[in-house]
């Protein structure tokens, strides 16, 4: 039986059915690559000491070390921070388990999404497509978050837009990531992404961090650390208004 455990956002969101999981599994993976993992707390529950599974062991080798657990007849956990499915590649281990004919479940963590909507005092019912601002590769920029946030704007739904993750692990700034959606501007050139457009930015949440509503111009010359998302807000209701002004 294979567990994707999500273990929340930062140290302390751990689910009793995500505790369970850890602390009944013969083998404990985990991957700290879409997200910050407090390692502690997962040996605090897990009663085997975690392995640490890269983007490459998991996404080119199918997760081959989690499979040989499951074929010695082992309960085998993945953990994740956050959700393990929500954006995320996580779905692919649990079709291959699956088509081995393991079972799977998939424990649920305190997404990073729900928690900065939550944070950012906005209406979910208002949530249009996600992106993630990402550094140039090549020289050359991914110009999704800028035609995503160009599509819901024009329906007046937010754009919650999640920030690269560097190769060395560590994650983009907030700074760099409201770099990057001006020069978008400049390369697009729309009126998208302004230096004066509003932008609720949710930095290090469980971590100590928190909610700030400001705009990209000041989350650039900013010094907030990662990991964070920067909220493009679309229509605001009274209510989102009136709860924004008090992150300000
Ligand atoms: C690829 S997403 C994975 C989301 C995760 N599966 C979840 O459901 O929470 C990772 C991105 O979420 C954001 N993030 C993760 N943890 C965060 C935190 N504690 N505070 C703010 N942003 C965070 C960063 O933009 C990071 O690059």
């Amino acid at each position: 039986m294979l567990y994707l455990v999500g273990v929340g956002p930062g140290p302390g969101y751990v689910t009793e059915a995500a505790a369970k999981a850890l602390a009944d599994a013969d083998c404990v993976f985990y991957e700290d690559y879409t997200g910050p993992l407090h390692l502690e707390t997962i040996r605090r529950y897990a009663k085997t000491e975690p392995i640490r599974l890269t983007r490459r062991d998991l996404e080119d080798e199918s997760g081959r070390a989690i499979l040989q657990c499951l074929e010695k007849g082992g309960r085998a956990v993945l953990a994740t921070a956050g959700d393990p499915m929500l954006a995320t590649a996580h779905a692919a281990v649990v079709a291959a388990a699956r088509r081995r004919g393991h079972r799977v479940e998939v424990v649920p963590g305190v997404s990073i999404i729900c928690a900065a909507m939550s944070a950012g005092c906005l209406s979910v019912y208002k949530l249009g497509g996600v992106a993630t601002v990402t550094y140039p590769r090549g020289g050359v920029y991914s110009r999704r978050p800028y035609e995503l946030a160009e599509q819901n704007i024009k329906r007046g739904m937010h754009t919650l837009l999640l920030l690269d993750v560097k190769e060395d692990g560590s994650f983009m700034p907030p700074r760099d990531a409201a770099a990057v959606l001006l020069e978008l501007e400049r390369l697009e050139g729309k009126g998208v992404f302004k230096p004066e457009t509003p932008a609720v930015l949710v930095h290090r949440l469980g971590w100590g961090g928190g909610a700030k509503y400001t705009n990209l111009a000041q989350i650039a010359a900013s010094d907030y650390e990662g990991p964070a998302v920067i909220i493009i807000p679309g229509v605001l209701g009274p209510v989102e208004e009136e709860c924004l002004q008090t992150l300000r």
